[in-house]
């Protein structure tokens, strides 16, 4: 699904209105509709009061209208105008109108009457301002917003929280509601991806108010958010006479004395994403556990307790190494004389990245579209330090343009920026916050690059299917706090039974 910015948004809706020949007033009863049911299904209304904080645009206009739809059904509720301007929108207008003529008690607050009192069980939902915030937020309307923050509420924000943008940098931190839960409309806001804005943003619904299909698969746009339909446009199904040659050889390397852990999810991983061969490097220490743990994988050996030659026999499609590797002198100088040979795609984390950070001469080695997949402090040693998401991408961005390469920024929404394209993905849960995660998803992404995968897809598809396998894991019961990595390795098939045509069901 692509991620639209405020203008395209707004270009969007007017599409949908010429193309269905509704009016701007219809889209708006369908959006609040939308969100009126979303709140019949999620919100207790039995001894609570929902007070709807409405400003005088659309935004305001769809909390009249589900404040309606409340009033219709007998819930108890309050509506609140927040008068930020003298000019209101024609549907807000239209919608108060109705509410009036249901004889509504409305509250209006204005400059010097501005004052509220809220109850301890009500529920706020906030449509003071939603795509159409376009300045910072001064006067009365921030010591509204201050107020409800101060309440501690429950908030439900309808399409952004107020005093959020869609897609700028917020300027002006505390000037935006803090919502537990924002329902935004059919498509996900850069804003609500990124991990600055979360204690504004809380859990993000999307709601699907029919947008027309064919306005989104012509707009341009650079920024992406990893879905099943994103995936299925490229998943590449298994045809009858595919052998394992059809898929690759993959090459894991990585593990010292007392991390041999870290590579046998790793090379199980691999194995899981449907690698054709598979092959792990490792200390000779490691040899006896991973035989016997993956009995799938064969087996090559370097030094005893660390890697050091990296003197392997196999010629592998794909090289995925890193983890558990450690970064002694020794595996350094191996290390170093492994890239200056090896023009063989690689998928590299943990401490292969921290080896890069130290020896930033190294990257001159690495073949294209090399994929490195660091978490948060591993992208900050490569990259250096950021002081908003803003500047976090624009960092990344130059370092996939500089080396050309594909960063995978792990942690929730995991980020794969290769230069301008930004990809955000909708799998995965804090289940995943756990060692072993990260070692899991490299052999996946290398199991997949080893087969028809360009190295973009092969990120994308695993961040996707890494984080649908863990989330596939809690839907059969495992708890967020008890999933482990080998958990997320058994719900692979439950990630693929989306895509792939022949699966097994558990
Ligand atoms: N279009 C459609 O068909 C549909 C739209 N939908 C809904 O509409 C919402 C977008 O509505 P919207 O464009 O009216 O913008 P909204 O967020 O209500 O605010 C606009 C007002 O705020 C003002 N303003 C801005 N910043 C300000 C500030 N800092 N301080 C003070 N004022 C400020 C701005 O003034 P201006 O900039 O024009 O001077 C204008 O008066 C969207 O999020 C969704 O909820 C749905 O119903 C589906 C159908
Ligand atoms: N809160 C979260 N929500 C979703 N995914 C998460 C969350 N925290 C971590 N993850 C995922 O778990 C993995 C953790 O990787 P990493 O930190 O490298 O772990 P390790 O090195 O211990 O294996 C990543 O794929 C990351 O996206
Ligand atoms: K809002």
């Amino acid at each position: 699904m692509k991620i639209f910015n405020t203008s395209q948004i707004q270009k969007w809706d007017a599409y949908t209105i010429k193309a269905e020949q509704i009016t701007s007033l219809d889209l708006m009863e369908r959006a609040a509709t939308a969100c009126f049911d979303w709140l019949t299904e999620h919100v207790t209304f039995h001894n609570r009061r929902i007070c709807f904080f409405c400003g005088v645009g659309n935004n305001g206009g769809d909390g009249l209208v589900m404040a309606r739809k409340c009033l219709e059904k007998g819930y108890a509720v309050s509506v609140y105008i927040v008068h930020f301007s003298s000019s209101q929108s024609e549907d807000f207008k239209k919608n108060l109108q109705r509410l009036i003529d249901l004889k509504a008690t409305i509250n209006h607050l204005v400059e010097d009457n501005s004052s509220f009192n809220l109850k301890e069980s009500d529920l706020i939902i906030d449509a003071i301002f939603g795509t159409g915030m376009s300045r910072d937020i001064s006067g009365f309307t921030s010591e509204i917003i201050q107020l409800i923050n101060q309440t501690g509420k429950e908030v439900i924000a309808i399409d952004m929280p107020s005093g959020l943008s869609t897609s700028s940098l917020l300027k002006n931190d505390g000037m935006v509601i803090k919502a537990s839960t924002t329902l935004t409309f059919q498509c996900p806001k850069l804003n609500l991806l990124l991990p600055d804005y979360f204690k504004y943003y809380g859990e993000v619904v999307l709601i699907n108010i029919g947008l027309s299909e064919s306005f989104s698969s012509v707009e341009p746009s650079s920024m992406f958010y990893v879905d099943a339909n994103f995936i299925k446009s490229f998943f590449i199904k298994r045809k009858k006479f595919d052998h394992k040659g059809t898929f690759g050889h993959s090459l894991l390397i990585g593990g010292s004395f007392g991390k041999i852990g870290a590579i046998v999810l790793a090379t199980k991983a691999a194995i899981g994403a449907g690698s054709g061969l598979t092959t792990a490097f490792i200390p000779k220490c490691g040899y006896d556990i991973l035989q016997t743990s993956v009995p799938e994988a064969m087996v090559e050996i370097d030094n005893d307790l660390e890697l050091a030659y990296f003197n392997y026999k196999v010629n592998p499609t794909v090289i995925g190494l890193g983890m558990g590797m450690g970064t002694s002198e020794k595996t350094i100088e191996g290390f170093y004389r492994f890239l200056k040979h090896n023009s063989t795609p690689l998928v590299i984390d943990a401490d292969a990245i921290n080896i890069l950070s130290k020896k930033p001469s190294f990257l001159e080695l690495l073949p294209p579209e090399t994929i490195l997949t660091p978490h948060p402090k591993e992208l900050e040693r490569l990259i250096g330090k950021w002081s908003n998401d803003y500047e976090k991408i624009d960092l990344m961005t130059d370092f996939t343009e500089k080396h050309n390469c594909i960063l995978v920024n792990k942690g929730a929404n995991t980020l794969v920026v290769y230069k301008k394209e930004k990809y955000f993905n909708s799998t995965g849960n804090p289940g995943l916050a756990k060692g072993g995660s990260g070692d899991v998803l490299t052999g996946m992404i290398t199991g997949l690059l080893a087969q028809k995968y360009t190295a973009l897809q092969a990120s994308i598809l695993g961040i996707y299917l890494h984080g649908k396998a863990a989330d596939c894991a809690l839907e059969k019961g495992i708890s967020e706090e008890s999933l482990t990595a080998s958990d997320v390795i058994q719900h692979i098939d439950n990630a693929f039974a989306f895509f792939s045509s022949k699966t097994i069901k558990k």
